[in-house]
C-alpha cells in the first residue's frame, strides 16, 4: 500500500485537542444500479462481514449476486429515500446525529465529523477534517448500540486503516459498544412512550427486532446476541413489559447460512392466528432508520402481517436526530473526552 504521509494543516495546541468522530455503515449514494452496486460490492467484499474465503466468494459475488440484486434493492432504497434531501435516510440521520453532537460540544472546543465505513463521506477524510482543525485526539464512536465484529469491529478497522496512512498519528480512543447504557434505555423508553401517546389503538405485543447475524459468528465469540438480550431487558424493565408483551427477535437474513433465532418475519406473522392482530414493532439494534427499518419492516413485514390477519402495525422510529439520541452521544463523548484529559 502506498504510504501518503499526509501532514494535518494546522498544528495541534500544546494542551492537546480532541474531536469526536461517529462512524456509521454507509449507504448507496443514489438508487440506480450501479452506485447500489458499488455500495454492495465494498459492503459484502468486507471479511469481517463475509468470512468465506475470497477465491471461493467473490466469484459468486461479482457473478450472481452483484448481477441481481442491485435492481431489486435499488427499488426498495427508492420506496424509502428522503427525496427533500436526495439522501438515504441512514445518511441525513447519521448527519443530523452529528451536527446535534457538535453543537453540543461547540463551547467545549471539540469538533465533530463522521465518515462512513463504506463509500462516502469515507472514515479518512473525516478523520483529515479533525486533524486539520488542530486534533491530535480522536474520540471514535461507531454507531452501533450492541457490539459485532462485522460492525463495530469493522468500522474501528476502517479507522485504524486510514491512520495507517498518517504520519503524525492522532491519539485514538475507541468508544465501546453501549447496549445497556442508561442513557440509550431512556432514549429508547421515551421513544416508545412518545409513539404509543400518537396511537389510536393499543398494541398487544412491541416486537422487539434486531438486525440478523450468522449464528456461526456468535459460535466464534462474537457477543452481538448477548448485548441485544441486555439491551431488552433494560427496555422491558424501564417500561414494566415482560418477555412476551415485548417479545425478541432478529431480521435481515442474508444467504443460505442459519442465523440467530427467531426470525422476526415468520414470528410477526404467525401472531394473528395466536389472536394477536395489534403490534407494535421497535428496532434497538439501528441508531438510524434505514432500509432495514423503514423497508423491510415498516413496508414489507406490515404487508405480510396484514395479509396474515393483523389489523394494526405501529412503528416505533429509530432514536434518529432525537433529543434522547443527542443526549446518548453526548454522554458518550463526554465520559471519553474525561478519560482522554492531560494529567
Ligand atoms: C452477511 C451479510 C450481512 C451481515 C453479517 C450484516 C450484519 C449487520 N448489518 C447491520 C446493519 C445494517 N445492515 C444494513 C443493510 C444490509 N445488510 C446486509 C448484509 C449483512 N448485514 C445487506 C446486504 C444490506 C443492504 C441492503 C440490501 O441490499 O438488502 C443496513 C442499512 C443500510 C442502508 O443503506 O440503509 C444497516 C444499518 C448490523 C447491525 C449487523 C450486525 C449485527
Ligand atoms: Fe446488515
Ligand atoms: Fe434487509
Amino acid at each position: 500500500m502506498a504510504f501518503l504521509h499526509k501532514t494535518p494543516r494546522t498544528t495541534p495546541p500544546p494542551e492537546g485537542r480532541t474531536g469526536v468522530l461517529l462512524i456509521n455503515l454507509g449507504t448507496p449514494d443514489d438508487t440506480g444500479y450501479f452506485s447500489v452496486r458499488r455500495y454492495l460490492s465494498e459492503f459484502l467484499s468486507d471479511r469481517r462481514v463475509i468470512e468465506s474465503p475470497p477465491l471461493i466468494w467473490q466469484p459468486i459475488l461479482q457473478g450472481i449476486i452483484l448481477t441481481k440484486r442491485p435492481f431489486a434493492s435499488g427499488a426498495n432504497y427508492a420506496r424509502i429515500w428522503d427525496r427533500d434531501e436526495n439522501a438515504s435516510p441512514l445518511r441525513v440521520y447519521t448527519r443530523r446525529q452529528a451536527e446535534g453532537l457538535a453543537a453540543r460540544l461547540k463551547a467545549d472546543g471539540v469538533p465533530v465529523e463522521w465518515g462512513m465505513r463504506y463509500g462516502r463521506p469515507s472514515v479518512a477524510k473525516a478523520l483529515e477534517s479533525l486533524m486539520d482543525q488542530g486534533c491530535d485526539r480522536i474520540v471514535s464512536i461507531a454507531l452501533y448500540p450492541q457490539y459485532s465484529a462485522t460492525t463495530t469491529a469493522t468500522a474501528n478497522d476502517q479507522l485504524f486503516r486510514a491512520l495507517m496512512r498518517l504520519r503524525r498519528q492522532p491519539a485514538v480512543l475507541t468508544v465501546p459498544s453501549f447496549p445497556d447504557h442508561p442513557a440509550f434505555i431512556r432514549a429508547l423508553e421515551t421513544s416508545v412512550q412518545d409513539t404509543l401517546a400518537e396511537l389510536s389503538f393499543k398494541p398487544q405485543q412491541i416486537v422487539a427486532s434486531f438486525h440478523g447475524l450468522p449464528k456461526t459468528c456468535i459460535e466464534k465469540g462474537d457477543t452481538y446476541r448477548d448485548e441485544c438480550e441486555r439491551t431488552i431487558a433494560g427496555l422491558r424493565k424501564a417500561l414494566g413489559l415482560s418477555e412476551a408483551q415485548m417479545p425478541l427477535t432478529f431480521q435481515s437474513r442474508f444467504g443460505p447460512l442459519e442465523w440467530i433465532q427467531p426470525y422476526t418475519a415468520p414470528f410477526v406473522k404467525a401472531l394473528p392466528a395466536q389472536g394477536i392482530t395489534k403490534i407494535a414493532v421497535i428496532m434497538p439494534g439501528f441508531m438510524t432508520d434505514c432500509i432495514e427499518t423503514l423497508d423491510e419492516i415498516g413496508n414489507e413485514l406490515r404487508e405480510e402481517f396484514m395479509e396474515a390477519g393483523g389489523e394494526e402495525f405501529a412503528l416505533v422510529p429509530c432514536l434518529n436526530d432525537s433529543k434522547g439520541a443527542i443526549d446518548l452521544l453526548e454522554e458518550l463523548s463526554r465520559s471519553a473526552l474525561a478519560g482522554f484529559q492531560r494529567g
